[in-house]
Order: structure tokens, then C-alpha cells, then sequence
């Protein structure tokens, strides 16, 4: 209790210790009747003397939701989808509830139940083959692989879905880092940016809506955006992941596409971790710097990642840019709300609401998030 409300209520009336199961009784001694529908032994007190009660805004839900700053809708969302090669769908052990997806039928049906709750966004990661990985990645580029396929399958059976793609080397380098990794473990930046481009432009060139570079390259939004241009795609947008982090909160993603970091050969040393490209966890202003430099260089989204720990950054980006925010709510998120609703820990549906919405109130536009199906359903009030 702070110090002036202590000493308020010593002022006022109080129940002495020994009576607290007697009536209450005022300071000035007398017996005084309790209010109907008080609980007997509660303080019969003179009301302060507020200007302001903010509580009086709260007394209704319909007086709530007409005041209410901020919403949820299955427009805000992204669903991200994992494709694989396999004939039947794959359950992911770290994300109940999410299945590596069998490219053809089962995509296209699960990219259905989708849109038929509202959610038309949708950004594909591709689980490639082991014998397709190469320290080189050039995988990624292939007019036919997996995300190029799965673009066009996707645009053939819904023209109006918006397609974003993921714009990384992981998913194909066998090496696990998002760019290609020289022998003595240094994360070649501007080779990787050239492939990048290449990537970008096969994506463009399948149908993809919106390109996405999640690999934290210097350069790249600016590189891509030129690369799309000369190629006569200048109505494809870009969604940088401007601030992305180091985070822990990915393991059950590289648990999706086997694509964690590989420990190297003896000749190569392959960093363990992605420190030396995304951000340190611990920074907040390098957040704007890179914010500045992708808003220079074209970007038309930028987004924040991971979520819920980096509500600061999303808070920060909205009020420094007049572009659209996005924020990814990861699979470590995700795997925990999950974990605890499992056990009866939380209850889910409200938690992982709440989760959405605090997004919004950061400031996000968009919200990538694996709970795209199941909170659409939650908002139709399907369960
Ligand atoms: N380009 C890699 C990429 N793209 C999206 C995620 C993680 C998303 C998630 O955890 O849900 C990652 C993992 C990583 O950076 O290692
Ligand atoms: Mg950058």
C-alpha cells in the first residue's frame, strides 16, 4: 500500500482487530449499519473525493467495447504454412497442432479453411530436402522448387490470396545459416545479398505478393527492391524483417525445417549461433538504425520478431515510421502457450487473445502468428 493511502484509511474507519467479525464501527465509536449488499465487517468510510474514477468507463461490456482502443480481426493475420515433399501431412512435435504440410491437396486445403474464416495472407516455408541443401544454397533460386511451387499452386487456386514468401538461405544451405558461410565461419554478406536477389525474383516471378527477407543482410531491402524492378516486378512489395533478433524463441521452427545451425567439418567452422547477423537481444536503439536504413531502402512493411518479449521495439518502430508494422509471433511463443494450456496452466483461447491484441496496442499492423486458424475461430465464435 503506498504511504497516502495508509494513512488515509488509519484516518477513516476500520475494523479493530479484535472485531472483525463484529459490525463495523466509525472512528468517532458508534455502531454504524452496513450498506445492503455489503458483506458484514466492511468499513463504512466517508467516499473520497475524485475528479477522476477511471473505473467508472469500465462498468459495462457494452460500455467497454464501445470505448475500446484496439481490435482483433482475421484481416490482421498472416498464416504461416510448412510444405514439405511428403505424400501426408507431418505433425511437429514443438508445435501442437501444427503440421508440415504435404505439398498439393492438403496446402491448398488448409490454405482454404483459411480464407474461410477471414485470414488471406499467407507466408510459406519450405522444408527442402537434405540431398537438395548446399553450403551455397542455390536451391533457393530454383524456378521449380518448393516455395516456387507451392506460390503457384496457391495463386492458381485463390488469385485474390496475398502470398508472402520467406526470403533466407536457410531452409536450403547445408550449412543452417541464413547466408553462405565461409570456411573460416564468416557470414558472407554481400554474396549472400546476391542471392538473395535471385531468390526474391524466382518468388516474384511464381506469383509471390510479397517478398519477405527474414536473414538480417545489410543491404538487402535495397538490393531486392532494385533486383524486382529490373525485372519488371515494381507491384511486388517487400516486408523486411528490420528487427530480428538472436532469439531462443525459435527452436521449434528449426525443429520444422531441420534448418538450425550444422557444427562444420574439420576444415570449417560453422558459427553455432546466428549472433553475428541478428540482433542482440539486449539492444533497443540499433532497432532504429536498422528501421532507418530499410525505410531508405524501400521497404514497404517492416516487422518485428520475435513478439510478446519485443513490445518495446514494435511500440518504438510505430511511432518513428508511417509504415505498416508487422510483428511475428514466434514458434517458441506459440510451443509455450501451447505448453501451458496442455497442463491446464492457461486457460488458452483468452491468453492467446490477449497475446494478439497486446500486439496491436504495441503498434502492429499485422500479426504473423501460428494461432491464425484457431483465433480466427475464437473471434467467429466457433469455439
Ligand atoms: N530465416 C530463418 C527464419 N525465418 C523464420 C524463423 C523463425 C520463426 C519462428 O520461430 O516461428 C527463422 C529462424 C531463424 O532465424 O533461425
Ligand atoms: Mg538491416
Amino acid at each position: 500500500m503506498v504511504p497516502s493511502a495508509q494513512a488515509a484509511c488509519s484516518r477513516k474507519a476500520v475494523i479493530s482487530r479484535a472485531a472483525v467479525t463484529e459490525k463495523p464501527v466509525t472512528t468517532n465509536g458508534t455502531t454504524a449499519r452496513a450498506k445492503p449488499g455489503v458483506p458484514e465487517g466492511t468499513p463504512i468510510v466517508t467516499p473520497q473525493n475524485l475528479p477522476s474514477r477511471p473505473r467508472r468507463n469500465r462498468r459495462s461490456e457494452t460500455f467497454r467495447s464501445g470505448i475500446r482502443e484496439n481490435w482483433l480481426s482475421p484481416a490482421h493475420f498472416i498464416l504461416p504454412i510448412f510444405v514439405h515433399e511428403g505424400s501426408s501431412n507431418e505433425p511437429i512435435a514443438s508445435m501442437p497442432g501444427i503440421n508440415r504440410l504435404a505439398y498439393g491437396k492438403n496446402v491448398v486445403d488448409h490454405v482454404a479453411e483459411a480464407r474461410s474464416l477471414g485470414v488471406n495472407q499467407v507466408v510459406i516455408f519450405p522444408k527442402t530436402p537434405d540431398h537438395l541443401k548446399t553450403p551455397s544454397a542455390q536451391e533457393a533460386f530454383n524456378p521449380n522448387g518448393l516455395s516456387q511451387r507451392t506460390i503457384r499452386l496457391l495463386k492458381d487456386a485463390f488469385p485474390d490470396v496475398e502470398i508472402y514468401t520467406d526470403v533466407a538461405l536457410d531452409p536450403y544451405n547445408s550449412d543452417g545459416h541464413d547466408g553462405i558461410v565461409r570456411d573460416d565461419g564468416v557470414i558472407l554478406n554481400d554474396e549472400t545479398v546476391e542471392y538473395l536477389c535471385r531468390q526474391a525474383v524466382s518468388q516474384a516471378e511464381a506469383g509471390a505478393d510479397c517478398v519477405s527477407p527474414s536473414d538480417m543482410m545489410d543491404g538487402r531491402v535495397g538490393a531486392i527492391r532494385r533486383a524486382l524492378d529490373r525485372e519488371g516486378h515494381t507491384h511486388v512489395s517487400i516486408m523486411s524483417y528490420t528487427a530480428k533478433y538472436a532469439s531462443a524463441f525459435y527452436g521449434p521452427f528449426r525443429d520444422a525445417l531441420a534448418s538450425a545451425p550444422k557444427a562444420g567439418q574439420a576444415h570449417r567452422r560453422i558459427p553455432p549461433n546466428k549472433k553475428e547477423y541478428q540482433m542482440d537481444p539486449a539492444n533497443y536503439r540499433e532497432a532504429l538504425r536498422e528501421a532507418a536504413a530499410d525505410e531508405a531502402e524501400g521497404a514497404d512493411i517492416m516487422m518485428v520478431k520475435p513478439g510478446m518479449p519485443y513490445l518495446d521495439v514494435v511500440r518504438s518502430l510505430r511511432d518513428n515510421t508511417s509504415l505498416p508494422i508487422s510483428v511475428y509471433h514466434v514458434s517458441g511463443e506459440y510451443a509455450m502457450l501451447k505448453a501451458a494450456a496442455e497442463r491446464g496452466w492457461l486457460n488458452e483461447k483468452d491468453a492467446a487473445l490477449e497475446a494478439l491484441m497486446c500486439f496491436r496496442r504495441a503498434g502492429a499492423d499485422l500479426i504473423l502468428t501460428y494461432y491464425s486458424v484457431e483465433a480466427a475461430k475464437w473471434l467467429a465464435g466457433e469455439k
